[in-house]
């Protein structure tokens, strides 16, 4: 929903700035590997101490390069396989970093084995919901569904609830429970959007195969009568 509705709106605001880092000479894939070398530092470091607010910020710093990127590969008319490849192999790391760094909290100071647990469903499934598309695309398939909770929404949800959270350090009573919660919304969305992916991918490959069956007839019906035309 967001990567349909939110990122129109992105690349209006992000597009002066890509210019201005394409007119500085920096190359997409410089700005997809700093950008996710500084999602990767700010969870890794500040998420595992329970510093949610501090890690945010800094996460929220670099994630848009994942716009930006695309962007000034656009611009530049340098849209290409390779850089779709690291860009998607970068976000599963970012990814994992992201919710990495929540497991490492609730499995070390933030001591609670159900909400780690919750992290590292969080971790595998968005990893497999990005991987359905993916598999589903590399075998033909058009994988015609986003599904209800994608990358965007899994970002979102998570890092503004961690980022709030984070304020119970500086004296904000009750906040805490914000990323409890929104880590059970992604998972549960997660597990949706999975089944979703894999009912459409069920459904379009008995489609292709229904199709590919008619051609295989098709063929043999011809064969066979050009081979009754050429026995006359
Ligand atoms: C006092 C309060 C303190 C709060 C601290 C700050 C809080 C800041 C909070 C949040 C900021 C969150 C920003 C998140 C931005 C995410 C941007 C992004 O990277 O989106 C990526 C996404 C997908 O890009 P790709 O096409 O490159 O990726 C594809 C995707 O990964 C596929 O995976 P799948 O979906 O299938 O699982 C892969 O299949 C594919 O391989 C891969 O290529 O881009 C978009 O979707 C574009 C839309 C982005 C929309 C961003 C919306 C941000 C909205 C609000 C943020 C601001 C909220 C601030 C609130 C704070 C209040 C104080
Ligand atoms: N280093 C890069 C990064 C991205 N691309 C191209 O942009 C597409 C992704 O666009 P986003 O807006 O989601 O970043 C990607 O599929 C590539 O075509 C690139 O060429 N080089
Ligand atoms: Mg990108
Ligand atoms: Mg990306």
């Amino acid at each position: 929903m967001l990567n349909k509705y939110a990122r129109a709106f992105f690349t209006r605001v992000l597009t002066p700035f890509a210019a201005f880092l394409i007119r500085r000479g920096v190359s997409p894939d410089t700005v997809t590997l700093i950008g996710t070398a500084g999602v990767v530092a700010g969870a890794l470091v500040f998420y595992p101490m329970g510093e949610f607010f501090w890690g945010t910020v800094v996460i929220t710093l670099f994630v848009f390069s994942d716009l930006v990127d695309g962007n000034m590969a656009r611009q530049l008319g340098r849209s290409s396989r390779w850089g779709a490849f690291l860009d998607s192999t970068l976000d599963r790391v970012a990814d994992g970093a992201i919710f990495g760094g929540f497991i490492l909290w609730y499995a070390g100071g933030g001591d609670d084995l159900v909400l780690c647990a919750v992290s590292i469903f969080c971790l595998a499934s968005g990893q497999v919901v990005s991987y359905t598309k993916a598999r589903g695309e590399s075998i033909g398939l058009p994988v015609a569904v986003n599904g209800l909770v994608e990358r965007a929404e899994r970002l979102v949800i998570s890092l503004v609830a961690a980022g709030f959270a984070g304020l119970h350090k500086f004296g904000v009573p009750g906040i805490q429970y914000l990323l409890p919660i929104a880590l059970w919304i992604v998972a549960v969305g997660s597990l949706v959007t999975l089944i979703q992916r894999v009912v459409t991918v069920r459904r379009e490959s008995a489609e292709a195969e229904e199709a590919d069956g008619a051609q295989d007839n098709e063929g043999k019906q011809h064969n066979a009568s050009h081979g009754s035309e050429a026995a006359t």
